[in-house]
C-alpha cells in the first residue's frame, strides 16, 4: 500500500494558547503543494493530480472489469474520474455513468461541482439523485450522481443496471451498509453483464482486501501460478502504485496532552486560530447536533468576551437535515473581511470542497452505530473515528491552496491507538432494512451472500425475527404477498412503512403519511440558539398530550392552516425549509401510497387510530413505566432495557404508562425519541403474533 502521508523534516513547532489552554505540537507532512491565485476551471482540472492519470486510468477501465483507484483525498478522483471516462465514450449511445456516494450532500455539491466544471445545466448531462430528490433526466443525463442507497433502489426496477456503462462506488472505505450491499450485487452483476465496468475508489482503501473480494476464489485459483491476462481476465489492478498525490501541503498539528472536553478544546483552538492565524475559513468536526449547538453557543459567547476578531466570526452549523438554503450559506463565499467558521458531523468529511477552508480542527470523535443483537438495541454512540476519517478530515484543508489541521488528539495516540479502518457498518447495525432490501431483489440465502465483510448472524436473525412479526416474511423467509412487497416498495425504515399500510386498514391514511413525512426529517424545530424557553413555549402551543407524533400531526395542520406561511413557522419556532420539505416528501409519499392501492383517508380527529397505526409499525418498541424515578424510568418489554423519555419530548416528565418510541439516543443514559403513549391491550390487538396476554400485561412470545 502506497504511503501517501511522509512526516516532513520541518522541526516541531510550538503553538500555544495565551490562557495555557490548547497545546499543539506541529508537525508536518508534505508532498507536491503549488501556489495559488485564480486560475480558470481548466486549469485548475488539469493541475489536479488524477490528471496526470487520465489514460493510465482510461487504459486500465477499458481493460479490466473492476478497477481500484486509491488516490489521496483532492487528488480529483470523484470529480475528474466521470469526466475522464465520458470524454472517452463511455457516455455514448445513450449509456450513463454513475458515480456513488455514501451521503447526500456530497452528491449534491460534487454534482453541482461536475456541471460547473463541464459548463452544464445541474439536472441535464450531468444529475443526481437522492432519496426524495431527482435532479436528473433519463433522456440527457450522462454522468449520473447517487448515493449508494438510491442505486440499491434502481436495482429493484432494472435489477442488471442496464443503463450503466461504468459504476464508480466512491469513497468506499467508509463501508455504509448500502455500500457494502451495492458491492456484493455489483459482484454479482458483473458475471451477468461482463461489458459493465466497475471503479471503487478511495483515499484509504485497503486495496488487498477488495481486490481479493472481487476476485472470485475460482479465478483466483484459475490465475494461482499463471501468468495474469489482463486483457482476456476481467482482472483487478489496484492501482496503489499511482499513490497519487494530494494538491497541497496539509500541515497536521496534534495536542500535546489528550484532551478532557473536545467541544471546549474545539472552541480553544477556533479562537486560537482567529487570533494568530492569517485568514481563510475553519472546519470544525464534531459530533452530532447537540455537541455542535454546544459549541456554537460557547464559540458565541467567548469571541464576544474576549473581544478582538470576533466580529469578523461567521458560525454555521452543518449536519444531515439542513435545508438547500442552510446548505448554501455554507457554500457561499465569505464576505471580505470575515472568517466563516463551519461547525460540522462526519457529513463534510468525504468528497466536499468548501472553497475557503484553509483549517480544519478534529475532534477525533464522531456518532456511530452501534447495535447489540441480544437487546435488539441500536444506539448513536460517540466513538472514536478511524485514521480512515482523519485523513478525509484533514484532506477538506488544502483543496484550493496549504491549509492546516489541529488534530485534538496526541500524535502518539493517532499513531498507535487509533484504529485503521473503521468497523464496516454492515457489523454493527440493525439489519431489517438491509434484510428487506436483498428480499426484494431475490437474495434469498442472506447468510450466504456474498458480502465485502460478513454480518453477525444474531443480527441476521434478529432482523429475519422482525421481518416476520412485521407480517413482511413469511415461514418460509419469503416476502409476503401483498404487505412484504409493499413495504419493500416504500422507501423508508420497514416500520414505517408497516406503519402507512396499517393506516390503510385503520382509514387514517391522510394524517400517518403526514406524521411519516415529519419523521424523515432530523427536525422541524428551529434551532434554538439561546432561546430554549422561548422554543419550549412553541412546543407546548402544539403538545399533544397523546405524545410526539400527534404533535406532528398538529403542527403540520396548523402549517396548511396558516396557508403554508413562512411567518407563521418563524412565529412558531418552526423551520420553514424544513416544512417545505415535509410538504415534499409528503406528496412523494402519496404517489408511492396511491401506486400501492392505499385511499387515502382521514379519520378527522379520532387520535386512538393514529396511535393505532403506530402501534402497527412500532410494536416491538413498546415500553412500559417502571418507577418515577429519575424523571420516569422505563423498561422495553420484549428486552427489559432501562429507557427515558428524552427531555425534547411532549411526553418528558408526563410518563405515560405505556408508550412505544420511536428511535433512542444514547449518552449518560439510553433515551427514547419521538414517543407516543399507547393502551398495552392494543399491542396483543395488532401484533398478536408478538406479545401474549399475560395477566393483563403483555409479554413477548
Ligand atoms: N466546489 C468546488 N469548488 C472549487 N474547487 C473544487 C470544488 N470541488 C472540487 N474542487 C477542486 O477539485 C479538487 C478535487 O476534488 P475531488 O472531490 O474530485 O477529489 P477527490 O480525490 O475525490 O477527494 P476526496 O476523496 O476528498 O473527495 C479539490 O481539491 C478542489 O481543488
Amino acid at each position: 500500500m502506497a504511503q501517501f502521508w511522509k512526516p516532513g523534516t520541518e522541526k516541531p513547532r510550538l503553538v500555544e494558547d495565551e490562557d495555557g489552554g490548547v497545546i499543539f505540537l506541529s508537525s508536518s507532512y508534505s508532498s507536491s503543494s503549488s501556489g495559488y491565485g485564480y486560475v480558470s476551471i481548466e486549469k485548475q482540472r488539469q493541475r489536479l493530480t488524477v490528471y496526470k492519470y487520465r489514460t493510465a486510468i482510461l487504459y486500465l477501465v477499458e481493460s479490466h472489469a473492476t478497477t481500484i483507484v486509491v488516490g489521496e483525498t483532492g487528488s480529483g478522483k470523484t470529480t475528474q474520474i466521470p469526466q475522464f471516462l465520458k470524454e472517452a465514450g463511455w457516455a455514448d449511445s445513450g449509456r450513463v455513468i454513475a458515480c456513488t456516494q455514501p451521503r447526500r450532500l456530497a452528491v449534491q455539491a460534487v454534482a453541482s461541482r461536475v456541471a460547473e466544471e463541464m459548463g452544464v445545466k445541474l439536472g441535464e448531462e450531468v444529475g443526481y439523485t437522492i432519496r426524495f430528490e431527482d435532479i436528473s433526466n433519463p433522456d440527457l443525463t450522462r454522468i449520473k450522481f447517487l448515493t449508494d442507497g438510491v442505486l440499491l433502489r434502481e436495482m429493484m426496477d432494472d435489477p442488471l443496471l442496464t443503463k450503466y456503462s461504468v459504476i464508480m462506488v466512491d469513497e468506499a472505505h467508509e463501508r455504509s451498509i448500502s455500500t457494502d450491499i451495492v458491492l456484493g450485487l455489483l459482484k454479482k452483476i458483473q458475471k451477468r453483464r461482463p461489458e459493465l465496468r466497475l471503479i471503487i475508489s478511495s483515499a484509504t482503501i485497503e486495496a488487498k482486501s477488495m481486490s481479493n473480494f472481487f476476485l472470485s476464489s475460482k479465478r483466483r485459483q484459475a490465475l494461482e501460478g499463471e501468468e495474469l491476462r489482463p486483457r482476456l481476465e476481467p482482472a483487478i489492478l489496484s492501482v496503489e502504485v499511482f499513490s497519487l498525490g494530494r494538491g497541497f501541503n496539509v500541515q497536521i498539528h496534534y495536542v500535546e496532552d489528550p484532551v478532557r472536553d473536545y467541544v471546549q478544546a474545539a472552541v480553544s483552538t477556533v479562537l486560537l486560530i482567529n487570533d494568530k492565524e492569517p485568514p481563510g475559513d475553519i472546519l470544525v468536526f464534531l459530533t452530532g447536533q447537540d455537541d455542535i449547538d454546544a459549541a456554537i453557543k460557547l464559540l458565541t459567547e467567548e469571541a464576544r468576551s474576549n473581544g478582538k476578531n470576533s466580529s469578523g466570526l461567521i458560525i454555521l452549523p452543518l449536519y444531515s437535515g439542513l435545508t438547500r438554503a442552510e446548505q448554501d450559506l455554507i457554500f457561499s463565499p465569505t464576505p471580505k473581511g470575515k472568517r466563516k467558521v463551519v461547525i460540522s458531523t462526519n457529513i463534510a468529511e468525504t468528497s466536499l470542497t468548501l472553497e475557503g477552508i484553509v483549517y480544519v480542527v478534529d475532534s477525533g470523535f464522531s456518532k456511530q452505530r452501534f447495535y447489540n443483537p441480544i437487546s435488539d438495541i441500536e444506539n448513536l454512540v460517540v466513538a472514536p473515528i478511524s485514521k480512515a476519517s482523519a485523513r478525509q478530515r484533514a484532506g477538506r484543508a488544502g483543496r484550493l491552496r496549504p491549509g492546516m489541521c489541529y488534530r485534538l488528539y496526541t500524535e502518539e495516540y493517532f499513531l498507535n491507538e487509533m484504529s485503521v479502518q473503521g468497523i464496516p457498518e454492515i457489523q454493527r447495525s440493525n439489519l431489517v432494512s438491509c434484510v428487506i432490501q436483498l428480499k426484494a431483489l431475490g437474495i434469498d440465502n442472506i447468510l450466504g451472500f456474498d458480502w465485502p465483510a460478513s454480518p453477525s448472524p444474531e443480527s441476521m436473525i434478529r432482523a429475519l425475527e422482525v421481518l416476520f412479526s412485521l407480517g413482511v416474511l413469511d415461514d418460509d423467509a419469503k416476502l409476503t404477498s401483498p404487505v412484504g412487497f409493499q413495504v419493500a416498495e416504500i422507501p423508508l425504515e420497514p416500520m414505517i412503512a408497516k406503519m402507512i399500510l396499517s393506516s390503510n386498514e385503520l382509514g387514517c391514511s391522510d394524517e400517518i403519511i403526514a406524521i411519516a413525512a415529519v419523521l424523515s426529517i432530523q427536525s422541524i424545530w428551529f434551532s434554538a440558539r439561546g432561546a430554549q424557553k422561548e422554543l419550549d413555549e412553541a412546543k407546548l402551543r402544539f403538545a399533544a398530550a397523546e405524545g410526539d407524533h400527534v404533535t406532528f400531526l398538529n403542527i403540520y395542520k396548523g402549517f396548511l392552516q396558516s396557508g403554508r406561511s413562512s411567518k407563521w413557522c418563524h412565529k412558531n419556532f418552526i423551520n420553514y425549509h424544513a416544512m417545505k420539505k415535509v410538504m415534499e416528501i409528503r406528496e412523494q409519499l402519496k404517489r408511492i401510497a396511491l401506486r400501492l392501492g392505499i385511499v387515502l383517508k382521514s379519520c378527522e380527529t379520532d387520535m386512538q387510530l393514529v396511535r393505532k397505526a403506530v402501534t402497527a409499525g412500532f410494536f416491538a418498541n413498546a415500553c412500559r413505566l417502571e418507577a418515577y424515578s429519575h424523571g420516569g424510568m422505563y423498561k422495553t418489554i420484549r428486552g427489559s432495557q432501562e429507557v427515558y423519555i428524552h427531555p425534547s419530548s411532549v411526553l418528558f416528565r408526563v410518563n405515560p404508562k405505556c408508550v412505544i418510541y420511536h428511535s433512542l439516543v444514547s449518552t449518560d443514559r439510553q433515551y427514547m425519541r419521538n414517543v407516543i403513549s399507547i393502551d398495552p391491550s392494543w399491542l396483543t390487538e395488532v401484533a398478536p403474533h408478538f406479545y401474549q396476554q399475560q395477566r393483563h400485561n403483555p409479554t413477548i412470545h
